[in-house]
């Protein structure tokens, strides 16, 4: 269903190439935006960001993504689009976050009026109706002020009981894996700027994606799809240790994680249900068979790769691939149907768009969606963080627990009042 969409109905969009220099300078793309609707996808320096809203559309229910990309289509079809630049995310951009659930939440597609671009030594700005947009170095975000944190919608104790329950069913055979989340409650004495968090997230955690679109942001470590000129692209994670801050221990625990049959197994159904959802829309497929381990500050995961090409008759939408692979078992589960059932039934809270798509895409449907982890939703001077695990026959509830708060760190330690990093 759509809901409300906003916006002239023939959109002006202008490309031109910039100085890398513009674009990147002495501390990178996110220095670039305002306060406005700011919007942000950013990996090592590169990627879009983009504020002001020249068109919207909010959509809910079982066909979010199907109205979203008909809006799209409408939109792409009626604009007039003059781009020079002529690169995966150049010309008209949208930027998108969706619901994990049918029901309840609401998605939304957003046209910023200026995104700014950097891939390798190309950048570009792009503005979207009559806007001169500043390309400078705006005043920096203040650190958030007083900020308590608070149980979300069950307390530990409460969740630990919730992951034996899933551990009972499986064990019962009702379901192989189930993926369940938690949330917990940041509050602040005034609103929230949302470009602190993003700064920090991006400096420490460079190898993820930081991401902010309406109040959803955080720093992914998994992509969901990327589609870019006929291939397509994902990042499967699954199977989870904390680190511990000592180097050789955590070299240890690498090899650990590498041979774990429980951290295999759940990973396994992972990578095997991203492969099946998009082995229909692919004419040749690489699933490596044996994870990496990918090692980030905080925590170490098992990874693996899928790469496909696309079949030339099928002009699928980066958009339309995310549909097609949401909910990966990742975060729902294996059966994804019964997984999703169970989540419903014992989670006891509402994912809103947590480990669902975030994103862009632009008008020919390439772009990119990630799976919003290591997230959380601002609302004021609320932020409300978001971790899940992986439950299978042998999970145990209070490591489940240790392995979410882990998960909760980067979202955490960005709303701190620490000194701004330099980029
Ligand atoms: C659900 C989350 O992470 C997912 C679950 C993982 C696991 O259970 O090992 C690992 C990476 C993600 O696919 C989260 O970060 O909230």
């Amino acid at each position: 269903m759509i809901l409300s969409s906003e916006g002239p109905s023939a959109l002006r969009v202008r490309t031109t190439s910039i100085d890398v220099d513009t674009a990147s300078g002495m501390s990178g793309l996110l220095d670039l935006l305002p306060t406005e609707a700011p919007v942000s996808w950013l990996r090592r320096g590169e990627g879009l960001v983009g504020w002001g809203i020249a068109a919207q559309v909010h959509t809910s229910g079982s066909t979010r993504f199907s109205d979203a990309a008909k809006w799209w289509a409408e939109t792409t079809a009626q604009a007039d689009i003059t781009d020079e630049v002529q690169e995966p995310g150049s010309g008209l951009v949208c930027f998108g976050a969706f619901a994990f659930a049918d029901e309840p939440g609401e998605s939304t597609l957003v046209v910023p009026q200026v995104i700014v671009g950097r891939r390798g030594d190309l950048a570009w700005v792009t503005t979207v109706g009559d806007v001169a947009p500043t390309l400078a170095r705006r005043e920096p975000p203040a650190p958030p002020k007083g900020v308590v944190f608070s149980d979300g919608a069950l307390d530990s104790e409460r969740w630990m009981g919730v992951v034996a329950d899933a551990v009972a069913r499986i064990n019962a055979g009702d379901l192989e894996k189930v993926v369940l989340a938690r949330d917990l409650l940041a509050t602040a004495s005034e609103p929230i700027d949302v470009r602190w968090p993003l700064r920090q997230l991006a400096a420490s955690y460079p190898t993820c994606w930081t991401f902010h679109v309406d109040g959803l942001f955080g720093a992914t470590p998994e992509l969901l799809v990327r589609r870019e000129r006929g291939l397509v692209t994902s990042r499967v994670l699954a199977g989870t240790i904390r680190r511990t801050g000592d180097d050789s221990r955590d070299l240890a625990l690498a090899a650990m994680l590498a041979h774990s049959s429980k951290d295999l197994e759940e990973h396994e159904y992972a990578v095997r249900s991203v492969a099946e959802s998009l082995e229909p829309y692919c004419s040749s497929m690489n699933v490596p068979e044996t994870p990496f381990v990918l090692h980030l500050p905080n925590v170490l995961h098992l990874a693996t790769d899928v790469a496909g090409v696309i079949r030339d008759t099928d002009d699928v939408s980066s958009l339309q691939l995310a549909e097609a692979l949401h909910p990966s078992a990742a975060v729902g589960g294996t059966p994804t149907p019964v997984a999703r059932e169970l989540i419903t039934e014992i989670e006891g809270m509402d994912r809103g768009r947590y480990a669902a798509p975030v994103g862009w895409m632009d008008a020919s449907g390439d772009g990119e969606w990630g799976i919003a982890l290591r997230s959380g939703l601002l609302d004021g001077d609320t932020v409300r963080l978001f971790a899940g695990c992986g439950i299978v026959g042998d999970s145990d509830p209070a490591a489940e627990l240790a392995e979410s708060q882990a998960k909760f760190v980067p979202v955490r330690d960005a709303l701190a009042p620490g000194p701004a990093p330099t980029s």
